[in-house]
């Protein structure tokens, strides 16, 4: 559909934190924005739970009656800053059944049943954004979609969620606990009412999820990927990574693995690590996201910048929404899905990782032999060891080479279950450090 009247109409599902930024911006920018896409974008309605809270937008544009507003047929692209599933999903699909174009920032609906979207967006021949869902303003999402088509990526790591990179960063420069960084975090605006999905880890996997689709041209959804949040990470484990020069970041983590034998699989997770402080994600604090992107043949980029916020987050939006306006004038669309690859998962079993494991032992003769036995029958090679403290307050500090994470938590059972071994004090995978 090509606009007649140089007006596209956009209706706007949520004005929260997201959403009245994309009001405000859409407002001030508005000629600039026409000049841009060639047609000038007209707020048709926006659908919110309370309209009297929302003094800053016309009155006659609220409506609590989403449904009704993203079926009108004067609508042509629907920007979605709701967030969750359901009713969105049911939104979203009516929306671009009916033709419309969708921008959205909800990464729990597109990881969860991105594909049921994906196929409705094509079906229809409609486009559906979503670069504010993965790491907020910084472009990250098209690149991946667009300028790496050409190339073969192996690999995706980085910080996505900013709320727990807050608590982590203040956790390691203060020596707070977690929930002390938590309460910090919180009075600053950065962790939600309910923080649970971002220190569970649930936002950071489903960010994991997208970008390993996008990455490896493979559908992946939230149940596919490895999830642990920071709850358990305590003030020991940080200072256990600074004795090593690591500091502890929560890291998606999406892979592609091939096997002597040509066959592929990819393995996606989301957990706390210990990663070296030379790494440049080791320098990325406060709320900041970082994500590397590692490509056959482009080597290694960096994408760094704001991952979380009103502002930020609307940025990506509108340049979404400006994407997809730019196409509906030219009567185009962008590229769709792209998950031709339908490359297996592999299990968090399989993966290969390195661990860190701090022991409380008690200092006697044989501890040593004991613990490297416990490593020697699971195959698991052990990298470097040093001991802390005597007598009582021993600590048997150990980092591992590469292994199976199957094989490393047969491991940590063997080690906990001896007489020599009290409690481990700290266990962690490592991640981004040289050699095998
Ligand atoms: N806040 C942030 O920094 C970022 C948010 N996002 C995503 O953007 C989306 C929106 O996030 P926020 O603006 O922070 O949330 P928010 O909670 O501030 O705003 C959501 C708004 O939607 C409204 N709403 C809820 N159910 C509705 C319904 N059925 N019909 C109409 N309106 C409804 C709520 O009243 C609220 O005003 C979420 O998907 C979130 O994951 C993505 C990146 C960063
Ligand atoms: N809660 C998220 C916001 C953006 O996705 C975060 O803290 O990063
Ligand atoms: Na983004």
């Amino acid at each position: 559909m090509t606009t007649t009247d140089g007006v596209l109409k956009v209706a706007l599902l949520g004005c929260g934190v997201v959403g009245s930024e994309v009001v405000r911006l859409l407002a001030e920018q508005a000629d600039e924005l026409a000049q841009r896409v060639g047609a000038r974008l007209e707020l048709a309605g926006v659908a919110v739970r309370r309209p009297a809270r929302h003094p800053e937008v016309p009155a006659e544009l609220l409506t609590t009656d989403a449904e009704a507003l993203v079926r009108r047929d004067d609508v042509d692209v629907v920007v979605e800053v709701v967030g969750g599933i359901e009713p969105v999903r049911s939104l979203l699909l009516a929306a671009l059944e009916s033709g419309k174009s969708v921008v959205s920032a909800n990464k729990a609906l597109l990881a969860d049943d991105g594909a049921t979207l994906h196929d409705a967006a094509t079906r229809n021949g409609v486009d559906l954004y979503y670069e504010a869902a993965v790491a907020g303003a910084i472009p990250l999402l098209r690149p991946l979609r667009e300028s790496l088509a050409g190339d073969r990526i192996t690999r995706v790591m980085g910080i996505v969620n900013g709320t727990t990179n807050f608590i982590l960063s203040r956790m390691d420069a203060t020596g707070a606990g977690f929930d002390e960084a938590l309460a910090e975090a919180t009075s600053l605006g950065y962790a939600e009412a309910d923080p649970t999905a971002d220190v569970d880890g649930y936002d950071a996997a489903a960010k994991a999820a997208i970008l390993a689709g996008l990455a490896f041209h493979t559908r992946v959804t939230m149940s596919d990927v490895h999830r642990e949040g920071i709850g358990e990470v305590t003030a020991a484990d940080v200072a256990s990574a600074q004795a090593m020069d690591c500091t502890v970041k929560l890291l998606a983590i999406c892979e592609r693995t091939t096997v002597a034998d040509g066959t592929e699989s990819v393995s996606v997770r989301a957990h706390p690590a210990m990663i070296p402080r030379r790494h440049p994600l080791a320098g990325v604090g406060d709320a900041f996201n970082a994500v590397f992107v590692e490509a056959e043949a482009a080597g290694s980029l960096m994408f760094y910048g704001r991952g979380a916020g009103g502002a930020p987050t609307a940025s990506a939006v509108l340049g979404d929404l400006v994407a997809v306006a730019r196409n509906r004038v030219s009567g185009s669309r962008g590229a769709g899905e792209s998950a031709y690859a339908a490359l297996p998962i592999r299990s968090m079993g399989e993966v290969t990782t390195r661990y860190h494991v701090a022991l409380d032992v008690a200092d006697q003769p044989g501890v040593l032999a004991g613990v490297a036995n416990a490593f020697a029958e699971e195959g698991v090679s052990i990298q470097t060891v040093r001991q802390e403290g005597r007598g009582d307050a021993a600590t048997l500090v150990l980092v591992t080479h590469a292994a199976t994470d199957a094989a490393l938590g047969r491991t940590v059972e063997k080690l906990a279950a001896m007489s020599l071994v009290g409690r481990a004090a700290s266990v962690m995978r490592v991640e981004g450090m040289t050699g095998e």
